[in-house]
């Protein structure tokens, strides 16, 4: 496929880059702080960079018509509204997390949820020195899920790709569900999937959990 990236020289840009490069995958358009480098319209277009890029990124949508991955976390209600807005036109992909483990993790916390009572609950996350938001957005993802007002932690420590673990704790026991992000090749993988999901669907706005069911789960 011809895709572009928003944020092409980030740590995911990067790990994107490379590994869309290794399945024979031609970037043809990038965008960052340098400003922008067009060869050829992508089909579809990756934005993992900052809130501070979306409207260049939206604008982009609309000139090249293609479809939209979106994993920048701290995203707006309006700029999530703005997504769903386009996602008429064309396909629009987003999530807080791309790996596979979180859409199994969020499956198991469902359930805890849901069989627990008289628990406290706690949302613990860690990750490395550089990450500019606080709390992350899986944390943000996982309290919906839960649909509580549930406390979040947060660690900011040296190269952490990402760890999430959720705390259920009564007076007599404790139970913890974690996901441990080994490298950003994880996420990497889960946009790869997306994209190829997103040339063969029409318009409309999916999460990444749509793409794990329709297309991965057995
Ligand atoms: N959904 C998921 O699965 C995951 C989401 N993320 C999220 O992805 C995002 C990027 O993370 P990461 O790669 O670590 O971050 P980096 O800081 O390494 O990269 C950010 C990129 O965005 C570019 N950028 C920043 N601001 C602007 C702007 N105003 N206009 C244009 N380009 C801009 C930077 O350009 P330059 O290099 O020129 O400064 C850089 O290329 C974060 O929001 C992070 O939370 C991260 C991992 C997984
Ligand atoms: O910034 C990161 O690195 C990550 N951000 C995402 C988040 O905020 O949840 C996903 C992952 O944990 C890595």
């Amino acid at each position: 496929m011809k895709y572009g990236i928003i944020g092409r020289n980030g740590r995911m840009g990067n790990e994107i880059y490379n590994l869309f490069s290794e399945k024979g995958h031609e970037l043809v358009f990038s965008y960052d702080n340098t400003g922008e480098k067009f060869l050829e319209k992508p089909q579809v277009l990756i934005d993992f960079s900052l809130p501070e890029a979306f409207e260049k990124t939206i604008e982009y949508v609309d000139k090249f018509h293609c479809s939209l991955i979106i994993g920048t976390t701290g995203l707006s209600e309006i700029q999530l509204k703005k997504l769903h807005e386009i996602a008429q036109n064309v396909p629009v992909i987003q999530s807080y997390n791309f790996s596979l483990g979180i859409q199994v993790l969020l499956k198991l916390v469902k359930v805890a949820n849901e069989l627990l009572d008289d628990v406290d609950i706690e949302i613990s996350e860690t990750h490395h020195r550089f990450k500019k938001d606080k709390p992350s957005g899986t944390a943000k993802m996982i309290k919906k899920v839960i649909g509580k007002d549930v406390n979040i932690s947060s660690l900011r420590l040296g190269n952490i790709p990402g760890d999430h673990t959720i705390y259920f704790g009564n007076l007599g026991e404790v139970i913890s569900i974690s996901h441990r992000a080994l490298s950003r090749r994880t996420f990497a993988e889960g946009v790869l999937k997306s994209a190829e999901f997103a040339l063969k669907t029409v318009a409309g706005f999916y999460t990444f959990q749509d793409v794990f069911e329709i297309t991965m789960k057995r």
